[in-house]
């Protein structure tokens, strides 16, 4: 059947066909519009690399009457609707002398537009190391803008080729706030290109990242007929296709296109046109074009689940890595971590496992010493990718033998690290250690004391984990960080739905303060580390400490501080008691899940059930 844009009469169901669509109009029907989705739509159109095409490929002064001409009848199907041109200023009257007119006319109806620059150059931001070059290009164009009075007034800019905006590149980002005052940018490369409907947003270093959705047009189709798949497909595409159903499905639809698109036979036009068309023939939808800080508030107030990043790594996608830094690599991610929980001997071995001649931690940082917290705390995840992988260096060059690990003890319980972790190293190696959860809990109870926790000073252990709803804030925070992370099969539970088994290694806390040599041997093993070293000739059972240290030289030997291995009263029965039960139901669970696992059961955990038979 044949398609007909003039009127919505003309338009045929034929090719409004797709599954998806339907089932949202029938949800959107039976639930009596509960499940389906606000009918506001917001377009953004980019119109990028304005100046920059090659001689023949640029618009001349009828293509940018014809624009004009076109927004014009779009601003009265669109609230508030304007084109939104990227510039390059070096390639400024580079055209045909047709095309210099055309230049020429759209600096002089500027105003009728939005504009943000882009670098001078057209430069890509991810082969520029340091920030001052960045500048540079940018400030060239700043000034280009500022002489030919082009109004850019939006706080919006995007990157050549996406490059630096994800993967993100630090410079690109700081020199967009120092010079134009970007606070916000578009991507389709977040998470991933593909698939589309999976990309989100994100918010990093006060820059909202908002997704860009596909229209189809690209450098190289500037003909209809060329249009991949030809221009039926194109067709297809907007009554009730692709580009439809991206409207259907899209609260915030911003669009990247280019100069050329709209020079040649105009495909850009034709294309918004027409699916605006067909949008109110056939939808309800209220469409509204609104300034990009506007647009990036309705985003992120949408899906406030989007704000924080997630970090994945640019090495899997081809993508990623051809807009990343060529001086960046891959290699410095850890390979295995030490998730904790805390106070089960996490610093023993953290301890141990730098001794060996193959194994590197990450550098210690200033106020977090050996610990990185970069999974579990937002503070330093949303300092980026760029501050995790400095975290990791090689003593030479080209250290390629090397296996970097690092171990922060409360990744454990921590509700976000799992998904974390996984985005980014998925084939890392995790290893935690349980210890007696009573156990656990006491040694947390003991270190809030040093360190002055003002709960752990004003009440005992019992009044702490007996705490209850009616109890101060204080007593009941400090009462969940001894008793939560104890909770292991919860917590197992939850890195398991990220990660296979074979990538878990469970080892016994009470084994690791009784023979930590064998406990390196099984640790050594499932890292698959070389060469194999033999800890008993580096550990010695130090009976001053009554804890294992390491052997340094011949007999000097170097045990942990004071602050591991503290000395302190036992506990009182009643709390023991107390904690038996309450942890009964939790170990019950942890023997099955480790039953299923087919790992062994610590000697703690095995005593402990035998017991409560
Ligand atoms: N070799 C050696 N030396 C000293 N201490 C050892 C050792 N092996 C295991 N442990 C036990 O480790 C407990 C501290 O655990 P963590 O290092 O995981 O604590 S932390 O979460 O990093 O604060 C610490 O807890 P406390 O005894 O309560 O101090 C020790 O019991």
């Amino acid at each position: 059947m044949k398609r007909v844009l003039s009127g919505c009469q003309g338009i045929l169901l034929n090719y409004f066909d797709s599954t998806r669509t339907l089932i949202a109009i029938s949800l959107s029907y039976l639930s009596h519009g509960k499940l389906s989705l606000p009918l506001e739509r917001y377009v953004l159109i980019d119109i990028d690399d304005v100046f920059v095409g090659a001689p023949g490929k640029r618009m001349k002064i009828s293509d940018v009457h014809a624009l004009l001409a076109a927004q014009k009848r779009l601003q009265s199907q669109i609230k508030g609707f304007r084109f939104n041109l990227g510039f390059s200023g070096k390639y400024y009257q580079k055209g045909t002398p047709e095309e210099n007119l055309g230049d020429q006319l759209l600096i002089a109806e500027a105003n009728q537009f939005w504009w943000f620059g882009h670098t001078w150059t057209h430069t890509q931001a991810h082969l520029h190391d340091n920030v001052t070059t960045l500048e540079e290009e940018m400030i060239l164009n700043k000034e280009f803008s500022q002489k030919y009075k082009i109004p850019v007034t939006t706080n919006y800019a995007v990157a050549p080729h996406h490059s630096g905006v994800y993967p993100v590149h630090e410079p690109l980002y700081e020199a967009w706030r120092k010079v134009w005052n970007i606070s916000i940018t578009s991507t389709e490369e977040y998470l991933h290109l593909r698939p589309a409907r999976r990309r989100r947003g994100f918010i990093h270093r006060g820059i909202k990242v908002l997704p860009r959705q596909i229209c189809g047009l690209y450098t190289h189709n500037l003909f209809m007929d060329r249009y991949p798949g030809g221009r039926k497909k194109l067709d297809t595409s907007i009554q009730g296709g692709e580009l439809f159903q991206t409207f259907l499905y899209n609260k915030v639809n911003i669009f990247m296109t280019h100069m050329c698109n709209y020079g040649s036979d105009r495909l850009a036009l034709y294309t918004f046109e027409s699916v605006i068309k067909f949008l109110q023939c056939w939808t309800h939808f209220r469409l509204f074009t609104v300034p990009p800080k506007q647009l990036a508030d309705i985003y992120f107030s949408t899906y406030s689940d989007e704000i924080d990043p997630i970090w994945v790594n640019p090495c899997h996608d081809k993508r990623h890595m051809a807009i990343w830094s060529p001086k960046k690599t891959c290699h410095t991610l850890p390979q295995f971590i030490v998730v904790g929980p805390q106070k089960t001997g996490t610093t023993a071995i953290y301890t141990f496992l730098n001794m060996h001649p193959s194994i590197r931690s990450n550098v210690k940082r200033p106020l977090i010493f050996e610990e990185l917290h970069f999974f579990s705390s937002d503070h330093y995840y949303n300092k980026g990718l760029d501050w995790y992988m400095s975290s990791f260096t090689y003593n030479r060059p080209n250290q390629t033998d090397i296996m970097f690990f690092e171990k922060t003890a409360d990744y454990f319980d921590n509700y976000m690290a799992p998904m974390r972790v996984a985005a980014l190293i998925p084939d890392v190696k995790l290893i935690t250690i349980l210890l007696d959860p009573v156990k656990r809990a006491y040694s947390w109870y003991q270190h809030a004391r040093a360190h002055k926790n003002p709960a752990s000073l004003n009440f005992t252990f019992y009044e702490i984990i007996t705490a209850g709803e009616g109890s101060p804030k204080i007593q009941r925070e400090l009462r969940n960080r001894c008793l939560n992370p104890s909770i292991y099969a919860q917590h197992l539970e939850r890195w398991l739905d990220y990660f296979p088994p074979s990538q878990l290694l469970i080892l016994d806390g009470q084994e690791v303060k009784e023979d930590p040599p064998l406990v390196m041997d099984k640790l050594q093993k499932f890292i698959e580390v070389h060469p194999y070293v033999d800890y008993r000739r580096l550990l010695r059972y130090d009976s001053k400490k009554k804890f294992y240290c390491q052997v340094l030289q011949s007999d000097f030997i170097k045990c942990l501080g004071p602050g591991k291995g503290r000395i302190y009263p036992p506990m009182e029965e009643a709390a023991q008691k107390y904690l038996k039960m309450f942890f009964r139901r939790h170990n019950v669970a942890l023997s099955k899940l480790l039953m299923k696992l087919n790992q062994p059961a610590p000697t703690w955990l095995k005593e402990d059930l035998r017991e409560s038979i």
